[in-house]
């Protein structure tokens, strides 16, 4: 067996790995990146930048849509066309990564293709060879979709994100395993390029994790645009007669062109080999202290870690892992302020805690919410002026712990609440600031004016 040795081997490239491996390439250590698939990882291909392609063309047009409230009228002929090309040549290059190939090489990295397995703390076995690292291991290899046992479903020829981005049209009709974050994004894109949607969820709210009141916004939009959403139901059958899904939701039979699974996600840590390095393989995740170290020499970045399963936090940890490898000074990384915005429209900005969790964690709570519609800039904005603002405040200490910005740009109005949970600025202070009027951000005034205390 050939051999090879190298400063650092960093196990899959997704957006994470590949910022670490280009870092630490330029630092001058040697760097050897081994990827299965595509250099960049979900993200690029399959993930953020396709899905937003698409969202960006389903809003603009809503927009149009929303001119007879407005502005006259507007005749709207919805092509998936345009979307198809820009996702194939712009964002994928037809799922080629050469560019990415390129960049890393040229800053002095070498890529191995092929599926590693970890075989020691130093040792990484990939495509017939034996690596072995001189400083460190890292881990990025990210998630791949979750299937769920249901009777038929396998059989059939069901799109998961990395089919459903790769489509050239809009399908006539869809049905949506999963109201999270993947499901209510794709499913809003299409319904709005004319697809029929059926969205199915097994728990009783939408988008979950996130607070009721933002998911209440969010599902009187899709109800208003035909979006048929069934939640505290689970598919109990799936079949496909070559042209058909029929999935089998309680009492109900839907029928839809296209089964889009979007149900979460999987790692194999076992597949991975991390049993040779005594990580728990039947657990989710990868769990790391605050420099990303799994144990000396090894490091974990990504959706792996379960700290979200964000390109931003697959960058923020890439950045700690790097300057730590390097031995150079690093904060270690934080989680209590994390961003993560859902982008569907309204879109849903959420920071830190939602009011359960603050809960759970025995804290004292207040809580305050505003409707987008009722501040000054909803009711001049009005048609698609839908959303809500609540913050979560920890009342002994005077600091909000966790915020939610769903509305139009609710992902931008994070910011400013980011900062505060980040930071943990008083609210005291918090409400003696200036807010631009009439902006979708002046309703934190608002909610910070209605909060106890
Ligand atoms: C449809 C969709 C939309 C999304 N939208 C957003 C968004 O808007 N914003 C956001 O922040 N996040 C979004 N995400 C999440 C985001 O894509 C991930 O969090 C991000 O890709 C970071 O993942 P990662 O770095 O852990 O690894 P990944 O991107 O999952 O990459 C891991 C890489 O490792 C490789 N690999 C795995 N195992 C091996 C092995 N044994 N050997 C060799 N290579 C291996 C894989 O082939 C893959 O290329 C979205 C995800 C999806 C699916
Ligand atoms: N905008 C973004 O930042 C963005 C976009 C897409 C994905 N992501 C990341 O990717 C991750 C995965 O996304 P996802 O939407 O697949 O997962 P998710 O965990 O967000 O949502 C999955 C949903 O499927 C439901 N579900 C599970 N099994 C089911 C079943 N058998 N029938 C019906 N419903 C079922 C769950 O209750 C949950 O609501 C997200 O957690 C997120 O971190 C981020």
């Amino acid at each position: 067996m050939a051999t090879n040795t190298a400063d650092v081997l960093v196990l899959g490239m997704g957006p994470g790995g590949e910022s670490l491996a280009g870092q630490l390439a330029e630092a001058g250590l040697s760097v050897i990146g081994i990827e299965s698939r595509l250099v960049g990882g979900e993200c690029p291909y399959y993930g953020c930048v396709p899905s937003k392609m698409m969202i960006r063309a389903a809003d603009a047009l809503a927009e149009a849509r929303r001119v007879s409230s407005l502005a006259g009228s507007a005749t709207v002929q919805p092509d998936f066309g345009p979307v198809a090309d820009r996702i194939r040549v712009e964002a994928t290059t037809d799922w080629d990564d050469t560019v990415a190939v390129e960049r890393f090489t040229g800053k002095g990295g070498q890529l191995v293709r092929g599926r590693g397995e970890v075989t020691g703390p130093r040792t990484i076995q990939v495509a017939g060879e034996e690596l072995t690292a001189k400083r460190a291991i890292v881990l990025n290899n990210g998630t791949d979709p979750a299937v769920p046992p249901i009777d038929g479903l396998a059989d059939t020829p069901y799109w998961t994100n990395r089919e459903a981005v790769k489509t050239r049209v809009a399908p006539e009709s869809l049905i949506v395993l999963g109201a999270g974050v993947i499901g209510l994004e794709l499913a809003q894109a299409f319904a709005r390029f004319g697809s029929t949607v059926d969205v199915v969820e097994m728990a009783d709210q939408i988008l979950p994790p996130e607070e009721p009141e933002a998911a209440e916004v969010v599902l009187e939009t899709l109800a208003a645009e035909g979006i048929a959403v069934h939640t505290g139901v689970a598919a109990e059958r799936v079949e496909h007669d070559g042209k058909a899904f029929t999935v089998r939701v309680g009492a109900q039979t839907l029928i839809a062109e296209r089964l889009l699974v979007a149900t979460g996600r999987v790692s194999d840590l076992a597949g991975l080999g991390l049993a040779s390095i005594g990580v728990d393989t039947n657990s989710r995740f990868v769990s790391t202290d605050e420099y990303l170290r799994v144990r000396d020499g090894v490091y974990a970045i990504g959706d792996v870690t379960g700290r979200g399963a964000f390109t931003h936090m697959s960058m923020y940890q890439a950045a700690i892992a790097a300057r730590h490898i390097l031995g150079e000074q690093a904060h270690g990384a934080e989680y209590h302020a994390v961003p993560r915005v859902t982008f569907t429209d309204p879109e849903v900005g959420a920071v830190g805690l939602t009011e359960r969790q603050a809960r759970e964690r025995g804290l004292r709570v207040h809580t305050a919410t505003t409707q987008l519609a009722s501040s000054a800039r909803g009711w001049i904005h009005r048609a698609g002026n839908a959303g809500v603002i609540k913050l979560v405040v920890d009342a002994d200490r005077g600091v909000l712990v966790g915020a939610t910005s769903a509305g139009p740009s609710g992902g931008e109005m994070l910011s400013g609440l980011t900062v505060a949970v980040h930071a943990e600025v008083p609210v005291a202070r918090l409400r003696q600031m200036i807010y631009a009027y009439p902006t979708f951000h002046r309703a934190i005034e608002d909610a910070l004016g209605r909060l106890a205390g």
